[in-house]
């Protein structure tokens, strides 16, 4: 037995709300070398349908997908069995779990807990790092709204990373962090690199830190009772409700019009996300993505089925029903 094989598997969380960056931070992560050790992937979304599975870079990597529900709250057994199961089979040394974007850390670090509890685990697992993305240029706006899972992310967040913050000129970026330091733990530390200069792996490895401080921390806590990283207060935030998700099949060719009339129906209801695989006028498949108002939509070799998956608080599928007629716009 390779000395490796008794210590415990890492498990580190690449959190943060609705379309923050998350995969994006994944997958850069794969390419700036991840990959030297052993790694399983585990994706949760929260929508029936997956699209993740499809967007990450794995080469040779496992990668498990749970769908239709957060691995926080409703999926908590469906994940256990997924890590005792990836843990067996595919021996890795680390999982890098992706959760959905409305996972509360606290319900997280909970279900990791019970996951390093499990009795049979053919080898022990222990939460490594928790890091959060947060997209900056909505990070005023977002705060402002007070939705209590973003804002717990904020709260409880051990190292925050910001995405998008090429976007934003200096002054832009200073808010975007004042705003987020009033909420966030005092001693936090917010990367604001852009991430074409970004090394994933740096970033890693000083949440591997942040996060190992923390629990230090916390321990001594614990000792005078003011454990505020383990909130079992009954204060926290934890709530999914209000949002919904639906499913559409998209058919018809969506030529850039037709996207631009999707990216208007879906800002004027308030979509908080949106992403899936719209077929081209050419026969092939664009990948969509909608966040905060704007969307992307690149041909891709995906060679699955169209779908796109709608996230928000007034999912309106009537208002969205021409995605699956297109043609007959
Ligand atoms: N240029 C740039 N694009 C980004 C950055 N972060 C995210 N994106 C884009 O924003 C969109 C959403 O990013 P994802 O990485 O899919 O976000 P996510 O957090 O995984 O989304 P969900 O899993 O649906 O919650 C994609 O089109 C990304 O290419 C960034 O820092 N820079």
């Amino acid at each position: 037995m390779d000395s490796n094989e008794t210590l415990p598997v890492k498990i580190d969380i690449i959190g943060g709300y609705l379309g923050a960056g998350k995969t994006t931070f994944l997958n850069k992560l794969v390419r700036d070398g991840l990959g030297a050790s052993r790694v399983a992937i585990v994706e949760n979304e929260f929508g029936q349908e997956p699209v993740d599975d499809a967007v990450i870079e794995s080469p040779g990597f496992s990668m498990r997908t749970l769908a239709s529900g957060c691995i926080c709250c409703s999926l908590k057994v469906g994940f256990m069995d997924c890590i005792a199961d990836i843990v067996a089979e595919c021996q890795p040394d680390r999982i890098l779990i992706e959760p959905t974007g409305l996972a509360s850390p606290a319900e997280l670090e909970r279900t990791c807990q019970l996951a390093m509890r499990m009795k049979g685990l053919a080898r022990p697992v222990r939460v490594n790092s928790m890091t959060a993305i947060v997209d900056a240029t909505d990070a005023v706006e977002m705060i402002d709204f007070e939705i209590p899972v973003y804002m717990s992310q904020i709260e409880q967040a051990h190292l925050i990373v910001l995405s998008h913050t090429q976007e934003l000129d200096a002054a832009q970026l200073n808010e975007a962090v004042a705003a987020i330091r009033e909420h966030a733990k005092p001693q936090v530390r917010i990367i604001t690199e852009p991430w074409d200069s970004l090394d994933a792996l740096e970033v890693l490895a000083l949440s591997e830190q942040a996060y190992a401080d923390d629990l230090d921390h916390a321990e001594d806590a614990d000792d005078h009772d003011h454990d505020r990283a383990h909130d079992h207060g009954h204060g926290h935030h934890h709530s999914h409700e209000g949002f919904s998700s639906i499913v559409l099949k998209p058919q018809g060719a969506f030529d850039s019009q037709t996207v631009e009339r999707l990216n208007t129906a879906l800002r004027e209801q308030g979509t908080s996300r949106a992403k899936g695989f719209l077929p081209s006028p050419d026969g092939g498949l664009l990948h969509f993505e909608y966040v905060n108002g704007r969307s992307t939509a690149e041909p891709t070799h995906y060679e699955g089925p169209a779908k796109l998956i709608v996230i928000g608080a007034h999912v309106d599928a009537a208002a969205l029903a021409f995605v699956e007629d297109a043609s007959r716009l």
